[in-house]
């Protein structure tokens, strides 16, 4: 087996001291497979940026420790600088008065990529996320999607292995978001190995292979995405719309009713189906026989319904409230 992208065993992370001593991490163990892409989730406050920050070399863990490419952060940081590229959300970084070619070309040569791979990768990278035509604008002219985008330019440029992505799409509109996570997503497909944070949940939705879910500085849950899809317990949404009286058979579909309404003789009743197959779809057929629908509108279960169904688990578990999470 080949060295994980990241390995992270035991970490903890203690800030302050005394009565101000704030523990952000507390035994955090994970491991990030090369090429793979996890999700990192959790309320604000879990200890996602300060992960983030240990592998980027930015913070030492106090306890425990953390590898990249079998690199140790502490001991070998500029081994662990030059494989890792870091992505911050917001407007961190860079010289507003120069323009995205000549940022493109300073930070690349800080991260240590040679002159003739600048000469010949930044204009390539430039175009890539679309961002040819104001490569000679200075930054201060571009818009925070843009300076996203060129943030993701050096990614390309130095070819981290590690891509490190801290709310990415923060402050983005949709279109922008949407660019963004398409020029991620071309990014993984070389191979690129990325530890994903973010609050918005179409992110995680479109890119992460992974999830792990942070709770108060410990990995709550470590699964793939499509177990964490799973674990809302139902698979879709559907939503039938119909005139006349009430039906009572419904849940008779093997779909479990989610909420009744009725106005002016129309009714909508939810239903949330466990799994999506044939089989459901036959019983639900034979449910609706005979009644007078209107519409049917079948949606697949959003990783939003299950974030929030997870936390509510959880905070039922332990009696804490989630928040947070978009
Ligand atoms: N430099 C610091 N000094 C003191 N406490 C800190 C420092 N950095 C983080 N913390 C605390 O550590 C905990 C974890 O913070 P962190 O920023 O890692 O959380 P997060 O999951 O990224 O939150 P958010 O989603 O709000 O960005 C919080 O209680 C925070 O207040």
């Amino acid at each position: 087996m080949s060295t994980p992208a990241v390995e992270v065993t035991g970490v903890g992370r203690v800030f302050g001291r005394g009565r101000d001593q704030v523990t952000a991490l507390r035994d955090v163990s994970f491991q990030v497979a090369e090429g793979q892409i996890v999700g990192l989730l959790g309320s604000n406050g879990a200890g996602k940026t300060t992960l983030t920050k240990i592998l980027a070399t930015l913070l030492e863990p106090s306890t425990g420790s953390a590898r990249v490419f079998g690199h140790d952060v502490r001991r070998e940081l500029r081994t662990v600088r030059r494989l890792t590229g870091v992505v911050f959300g917001g407007d961190r970084g860079f010289y507003g008065a120069l323009s995205g070619r000549e940022n493109l070309r300073y930070f690349a040569m800080l991260a240590g990529v040679g002159r003739r791979a600048i000469r010949d990768k930044v204009d390539g990278a430039l175009t890539d996320v679309g961002l040819a035509e104001a490569a000679r604008r200075p930054v201060e002219t571009y818009s925070k999607g843009m300076r996203q985008r060129l943030h993701i330019a050096l990614g390309l440029v130095a070819e981290p292995r590690l891509l490190l992505l801290d709310e990415p799409t923060v402050g983005l509109d949709p279109v922008e978001a949407e660019r963004l996570r398409g020029t991620v997503a071309r990014l993984r497909d070389t191979g690129v190995s990325i530890l994903l944070t973010s609050h918005y949940l179409l992110d995680i939705e479109r890119l992460a292979d992974r999830v792990l879910i942070l709770s108060r500085g410990t990995v709550t849950m470590d699964t793939t995405a499509a177990e964490f899809a799973r674990s809302a317990g139902f698979a879709a949404t559907v939503t039938v719309r119909g005139r006349g009286p009430v039906p009572q058979q419904l849940g008779a579909s093997g779909a479990a009713l989610d909420d009744v309404e009725e106005q002016g003789g129309v009714w909508t009743v939810r239903l949330r189906v466990p799994e999506w197959g044939g089989a459901t779809f036959d019983r639900l057929g034979a449910a609706l026989t005979g009644l007078d629908v209107l519409a049917v509108d079948v949606a697949p279960v959003r990783l939003e319904d299950v974030y929030a169904t997870v936390m509510d688990r959880m905070s039922a578990a332990d009696g804490s409230t989630p928040t947070g999470t978009r």
